[in-house]
């Protein structure tokens, strides 16, 4: 029987459990078509046309009222570091090698699995929030954070972040910590979350342990997520001790290959970006991060795009950002790579919008990212009702450039509904949870 959400007191908690066969009726779709859109309970999108619900009425275990709304395909942050929501503000304006070594990495010291369960938790509500249903997260304790994602109900790649600095006893640990959140993901089934490999970056795991990682990642068909050529400083030194980019060092030690997912990429030269192209590599751009860091070049867009390099959008962590909102991201890319190279029609907002979109399935393997029938239904239904959304003369446009996180009203993930109507059920709790388990953090610290 047809279920129409309650849309005045927003307690239907059945709502929220698991895929059903839905439809939603007269949302507008970004090239303006005024459309129905019909999803099965697998949570693949089966049909999208103008008045298709007299035929599916009857098919629908839901039905959501779409009129008001623009429908875009869910968003996909794919780098971050999730938990790192608990140092949000903790140390800011600062240099990025003297921000990591004397304020981030001390205090991520004292972190224990319960304070990545809470970051965690409350990263998801905040991506719920502005419309992202997917991320590739690299951090510590990372059984943890996959707890969290599975309550939260988005899609994510997770990596535990390797950092050796070239000592043997710690590789063989951080590969156990690999090894084991393998096998624990793979042990629970759940199609939307999958492990990956994170050597942190090729300043803080050197050649041979790089090599170790690229066997693993070629022998288990996962994806290897690290940071790349993000300071010029770390261009300099990699040149300096192996004689070569970092881009091409990680190549040389098997590191690149289409499973390759690195953040950053601001320093990559032309030979860079053709050699990850060559690859298939993809890269995940922090525009907000990358500003906020000051590390003194934006990615060479113009160079990625011209050598097929597949460029997807994150916001990196909660600490050189300081928020998780990919409206924000978007719009910052679009208009930092202008800025940045002088150029005002680089960066388009039909492009940015599918870099936040396509482009991060694509680099994170998931058959969605667009609205189309076979592909699986992430949706995000943005409130034309918003000061930002008016006028519509152009809804690519008001999305890349004027929309906020706080324009989505309802999001859907694999079918599963995240948020109806702007409501996200045990939100407070996660709030209260979160921000206990960040002053618990610091009074460890601070215990020492
Ligand atoms: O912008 C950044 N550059 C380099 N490392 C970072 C950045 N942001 C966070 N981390 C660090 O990466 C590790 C992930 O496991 C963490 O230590 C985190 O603090
Ligand atoms: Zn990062």
């Amino acid at each position: 029987m047809s279920k129409q959400p309650d849309t005045t007191s927003v307690k239907d908690l059945e709502l929220y459990t698991k895929t059903r066969s839905t439809l939603i009726t007269g949302t507008l779709l970004p090239d303006k078509r005024k459309v129905d859109i019909w999803y099965d309970e697998t949570g693949t999108i089966r049909e999208i046309g103008p008045d298709i619900s007299h035929a599916h009425k009857g098919d629908a275990d839901i039905i959501i009222d779409g009129s008001g709304t623009l429908a875009i395909p869910g968003l996909y942050n794919t780098h971050t570091h999730a938990a790192m929501t608990l140092l949000r503000g903790y140390a800011d304006d600062m240099h990025l090698q003297q921000w990591l070594s004397e304020k981030i990495w001390p205090l991520e010291a004292h972190l224990t699995g319960d304070h990545v369960y809470w970051g965690t938790k409350l990263a998801c509500l905040e991506m719920i929030r502005s419309g992202t249903v997917a991320m590739n997260d690299m951090y510590f304790f990372m059984k943890d954070t996959a707890r969290a994602v599975e309550e939260a109900g988005i899609r994510a790649v997770l990596c535990h972040g390797i950092i050796t600095f070239g000592d043997e006893a710690k590789l063989e640990q951080e590969m156990k910590a690999t090894e084991d959140l393998v096998r624990h993901i793979r042990s629970q089934n759940n199609p939307l979350i999958r492990p990956a490999i994170g050597p942190h970056a090729p300043y803080t795991v050197p050649p041979q342990h790089l090599e170790v990682c690229a066997e693993y990642s070629r022998n288990e068909d996962i994806i290897l997520h690290t940071h790349l050529a993000e300071t010029k400083q770390e261009v300099d030194d990699c040149q300096k001790t192996n004689g070569m980019s970092p881009a091409a060092l990680l190549d040389k030690t098997g590191c690149l290959s289409s499973r390759t997912v690195a953040a950053h990429g601001c320093w990559l030269t032309e030979d860079d970006c053709r050699l990850l192209g060559e690859r298939g590599a993809h890269i995940a751009h922090n525009p907000v991060s990358n500003m906020k860091l000051a590390t003194g070049r934006a990615m060479p867009y113009h160079h990625l795009s011209e050598k097929k390099v597949n460029v997807s959008l994150g916001t990196d962590g909660c600490s050189s950002n300081n928020n998780l909102d990919m409206f924000e991201e978007m719009k910052t890319a679009a208009i930092c790579q202008k800025f940045f190279w002088n150029s005002d029609t680089l960066l388009p907002a039909g492009e940015v919008l599918s870099m936040a979109t396509s482009s991060g399935a694509r680099a994170l393997g998931y058959s969605a990212g667009e609205i189309k029938p076979g592909l699986s239904a992430d949706i995000c239904l943005l409130s034309l009702n918003h000061p930002s959304m008016v006028p519509l003369h152009n809804p690519v446009s008001n999305v890349a450039y004027s929309a906020l996180g706080c324009t989505v009203q309802t999001v859907i993930c694999n079918g599963k509904i995240l948020m109806y109507e702007g409501y996200i059920p045990q939100e407070q709790e996660i709030i209260t949870g979160a921000s206990s388990s960040a002053t618990d953090l610091l009074d460890r610290a601070a215990r020492q």
